[in-house]
């Protein structure tokens, strides 16, 4: 299947010379959700105004839809929706006009009953006569979601979705992303909240310093990376680990009261059984055992400590 996107060694100098994309390459496939997530200054703005046509690239090429973004800029923007990170909207302007006029940007048809399910979609049908300034900042956002969708894109951009919004809002947004990926649009979004790609996103792209560091399967990148850690509590502290217990790299807390182990949860074995057996004939008494595995944030703050 061809991808609905496709980068091809795309590379971004912007005019002082600071290169923001290193040869990046990366295909998008219909209907999925990518979340691209990565550190302030990773290049993930770039990458998608360059998508969209808005950034132009210093070598490499991009398809959507199998257009050209360069030789058929028209067609392939056609086929995009962009939702900018900052809110420029026209005040006085209701809601509906507002999303009406972006339509008529894009050459369509005026379409009233289209734009209508469009606001349903997005629970902003009630408020389609308000104007846009006496909305809240999250409904804000929905209309510009809105002004994307307006001209039936395929693939629907969202530069940082939920930033400065709260909790709240930013599930009932997670939410809307889940509704427009079941109406059949590729959805490809950036953020700095790893919890927000853990929750909504069907693969993940880690970016860091211009270049992908990886892209992958959510729950794949989560099973081949994570690590689970084994925390034993003792009954007593201990100053340091018995010699018989140093293969096995524990780590000791401050008060010497708990031993760490970290084991990789793809290995054939975990070494549990064994540590446990040692751990006993050292004579040191467990007062508790627990698990725990590692989130896409642990893997995400290693791998990019890793690249530093
Ligand atoms: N017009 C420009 N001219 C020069 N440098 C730029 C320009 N736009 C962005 N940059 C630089 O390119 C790098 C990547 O910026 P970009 O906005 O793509 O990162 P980002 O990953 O989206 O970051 P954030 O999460 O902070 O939005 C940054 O170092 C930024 O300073």
């Amino acid at each position: 299947m061809q991808a609905i996107v496709s980068v091809q060694n795309l590379r971004k100098a912007y005019a002082g010379g600071f290169v923001a994309l290193k040869d990046v390459s990366l295909d998008i496939e219909e209907g999925e959700i990518l979340a691209l997530l990565g550190p302030n200054g990773a290049g993930k703005t770039t990458l998608i105004s360059t998508i969209c046509g808005i950034t132009v690239p210093s070598s490499g090429s991009i398809t959507v839809g199998g257009h050209d973004t360069q030789t058929d800029f028209r067609a392939a923007r056609e086929l995009i929706g962009l939702v900018p990170q900052e809110i420029n909207l026209e005040p006085f302007e209701t809601v509906f006009n507002t999303v009406r006029f972006s339509r008529g940007l894009f050459g369509k048809p005026r379409n009233d009953a289209l734009v209508e399910d469009i606001l349903k979609q997005l629970s902003l049908y009630d408020k389609k006569d308000s104007k846009v300034m006496t909305l809240s900042g999250g409904m804000k956002r929905r209309v510009l979601i809105a002004k994307a969708l307006s001209h039936e894109p395929r693939v629907l951009f969202l530069d940082e979705p939920t930033a400065g919004v709260d909790v709240e809002l930013r599930k009932d947004m997670w939410d809307v992303v889940a509704t427009l990926k079941a109406s059949g649009v590729t959805i490809i979004l950036t953020t700095h909240y790893i919890e927000e790609a853990e929750a909504i996103a069907d693969r993940v792209g880690v970016i860091s310093k211009g270049e992908i560091l990886l892209v992958q399967d959510k729950a794949d990148l989560m099973t081949q990376m994570g690590q689970k850690q084994l925390e034993i509590t003792l009954s007593e502290a201990v100053t340091q680990i018995p010699q018989s217990l140093q293969s096995y790299g524990l780590d000791r807390s401050e008060d010497g009261l708990q031993l760490t182990y970290s084991y990789e949860t793809t290995g054939e074995r975990t070494g549990i059984t064994a540590l446990l057996n040692d751990l006993q004939a050292s004579g040191l008494q467990m007062k508790d055992i627990q698990t725990r595995q590692s989130s896409l944030e642990d893997i995400f703050v290693g791998m990019v400590k890793e690249q530093a």
